[in-house]
């Protein structure tokens, strides 16, 4: 009966949003809204908008013997940031932009006589419409790979965003891994194989190289201890990783560097592990880590799993023969290291430099001493071309409506007017469920995880693109009826609840210092790591930057407290809401089976609903 009623409350509802889409797509046509675009008539013609305000890195980078780009957490921002509100220039450069990048610092290297690396740390699924904006049917992330796939990495490694989809994970084991000819290394993930009943590794175990100018290196690909895999796949803890006979077999020769790429931050993780594992037995080889930041939601994630705060652009020494570097997130950073080797007799320090550039033209021009007549490579323009024609083909331009303003994740408080976790649980949410909703007349009260959103929306035209950069999650939300109001707001509190000692990081500290800079500087990271001098590569004066709650909710609806309502949440979350609703009162043991299906709406529809609804009048 539920399910008829919800049947028919979908095809109602299809209708009607199919009607509003055909209105929008009146009002607006395929408008041009990016920074970066290609004619109409000649889509392998790049045109860039007047740039905004750039500044240039403040000094020439340290070379080394052994020198090492670095990318992590990608998630699609392979087009950079085209918005130009401040800091988003500072990250305009597309991914083509750095193909040329990386292929002038190869020249360099080789003219130097040094190694050059290029290393991603992985996380290259969710989080913009080139990943998530493929038709029905497609799948995230194999359009947007192809691209990645054109740039000569050494070494990469898989991230979380690999594993929450079987189907992701089998399609970079059939057409992406393969590229990379055993560069591609998964140390301690697992998939089991249509048709089989065992486990293979994702990628390689390990690899063992040899660089240009002939220096050995082991690499290791180690993925932090991450618990939300889908079936299908699986992940060994990093302390059982290092006791594998296979590993204690590939650490027992010496290379001139031990190469350990990983999804994991720098900090107050496991990589202690591996490295202390590696330590006894070579005291004195370099080791090399690359971490990757994560989002600052997944701090909350992992807290509830023990781990702690991680920043975004990080760096630390384990002792002075090692260097840890986190080079940020979304493309808003490329990493830099280098390291003077010795004959590894002596316990000495080595040299290390490290370095976290802004990716943008200017940056990338200044590092090459290049301009903009002799920068691009043919590669390069054809990687950004072929970027704009997947935004073509998966009509990233279609426009919602106009945002009347800019709403940030981080650098507005929440609750607040500009938070965009505000506009998003009290606003668009209520109002995209409300759609047709057969649950209309029973209040509600709808608790999100605030890492379901992962960037902020820019006033303007508020497109598909920017929809899923916001939003890119396809989570359904379920319900389970019938919770006195006092209890589902007791859920939320539960839920938000510091579970460790690490869980320091809460809502409720307000905004976190914001470093007083010369008021001539542009906006942009300001970094604090635990590495000599200055990691910035370009000064910036720092954005604001407040705490978030770990879950957020809608405004509770106006009836007294014991009155049962419809407690709405993501499914995602569901485990830990119906552990919380079961902590917090002992009348009825709540499963997975009291939770139904609330609306054919998904989370990353939300925005975009309510875009239509709200931000199309005149
Ligand atoms: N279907 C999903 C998958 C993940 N999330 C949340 O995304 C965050 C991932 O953080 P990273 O630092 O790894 O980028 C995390 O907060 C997950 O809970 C989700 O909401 N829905």
């Amino acid at each position: 009966m539920a399910g008829k009623r919800l049947q028919a409350a979908n095809a109602k509802k299809s209708l009607f949003l199919s009607a509003m889409k055909k209105t929008i797509a009146v009002i607006y046509s395929l408008a041009v809204i990016s920074a970066v675009y290609a004619c109409d008539d000649d889509p392998t013609h790049i045109h860039r908008r007047a740039p905004a305000i750039i500044t240039p890195p403040s000094r020439q980078l340290d070379w080394g013997d052994i020198n090492i780009i670095h990318t992590t957490d990608t998630h699609g921002w392979l087009l950079g940031h085209q918005k130009t509100s401040s800091p988003e220039p500072n990250y305009s450069g597309t991914f083509g932009d750095f193909s040329s990048f990386v292929s002038h610092m190869k020249d360099i290297a080789d003219k130097k006589g040094v190694d050059l690396l290029l290393v991603d740390s992985g996380d290259l699924h969710d989080g913009t419409g080139l990943t998530d904006g493929f038709p029905p049917g497609g799948i995230d992330a194999h359009d947007s790979n192809e691209f990645f796939a054109k740039l000569p990495y050494d070494v990469l490694t898989i991230g979380n965003h690999e594993l929450y989809v079987y189907n992701n994970t089998l399609d970079i084991y059939n057409n992406f891994i393969p590229k990379f000819n055993g560069r591609y290394l998964s140390s301690n993930a697992n998939i089991t194989l249509p048709g089989t009943s065992g486990t293979v590794p994702i990628g390689n175990r390990w690899a063992k190289f040899k660089t240009q100018k002939g220096r050995n290196v082991t690499a290791l690909g180690v993925l932090f201890d991450f618990t939300g895999n889908d079936k299908g796949t699986s992940v060994q803890k990093v302390e059982d990783l290092v006791k594998e006979p296979w590993f204690l077999e590939v650490i027992k020769e010496e290379p001139a560097l031990f190469l350990l790429a990983g999804h994991m931050p720098v900090q107050k993780d496991k990589w202690p592990v591996v490295f202390n594992a590696i330590r006894a037995v070579h005291p004195l080889t370099p080791i090399v880590i690359l971490g990757d930041a994560h989002s600052n939601f997944l701090i909350i994630i992992h807290s509830h799993l023990g781990s702690g705060h991680s920043h975004i652009r990080d760096c630390t020494q384990l002792d002075g023969r090692s260097m840890s570097l986190q080079s940020g997130r979304y493309m808003e950073t490329v990493g830099w290291l280098s390291a003077k080797l010795d004959d590894n007799k002596a316990n000495k320090n080595i040299t290390f430099t490290r370095r976290y550039l802004d990716p943008n033209r200017v940056t990338y021009e200044y590092h090459t001493n290049l301009t903009e007549t002799d920068f691009d490579t043919s590669i390069g323009k054809s990687i950004t071309t072929g970027l704009l024609a997947l935004a073509k083909k998966f009509n990233l331009d279609f426009i919602y409506g106009t945002a009347p303003r800019d709403y940030t994740l981080n650098q507005d408080p929440y609750p607040s007017e500009g938070s965009a976790l505000t506009l998003f649980i009290e606003d668009a949410v209520p109002y995209a469920l409300a759609l047709s909703n057969p649950r209309n007349n029973t209040p509600n009260f709808i608790i999100a995880n605030s890492g379901s959103q992962r960037f902020d929306v820019y006033s303007g035209p508020f497109s598909k693109n920017d929809l899923l950069t916001a939003s890119p999650y396809a989570d359904p939300f379920f319900y389970i009826p019938s919770v006195p109001l006092s209890q589902a707001k007791q859920v939320l509190a539960d839920l938000n609840k510091p579970s460790t000692a690490n869980d320091l990081s809460d809502y409720g500290n307000g905004a976190s210092p914001v470093k007083a800079a010369d008021s001539n500087d542009t906006l942009g990271y300001v970094t604090h790591d635990s590495c000599p001098g200055d990691g910035d590569d370009t000064v910036h004066k720092a954005l604001a930057q407040y705490n978030l709650p770990h879950y957020i909710s809608s405004k509770p609806p106006n009836v007294s407290e014991q009155t049962p309502i419809d407690l709405v949440f993501i499914n995602f979350i569901e485990p830990r809401v119906i552990a919380s609703l079961n902590s917090i009162q002992k009348v009825k043991v709540y499963s997975s089976a009291d939770a139904h299906q609330y609306s054919p709406v998904v989370l990353n529809q939300a925005l975009g609903y309510y875009a239509i609804g709200h931000w199309n009048k005149d």
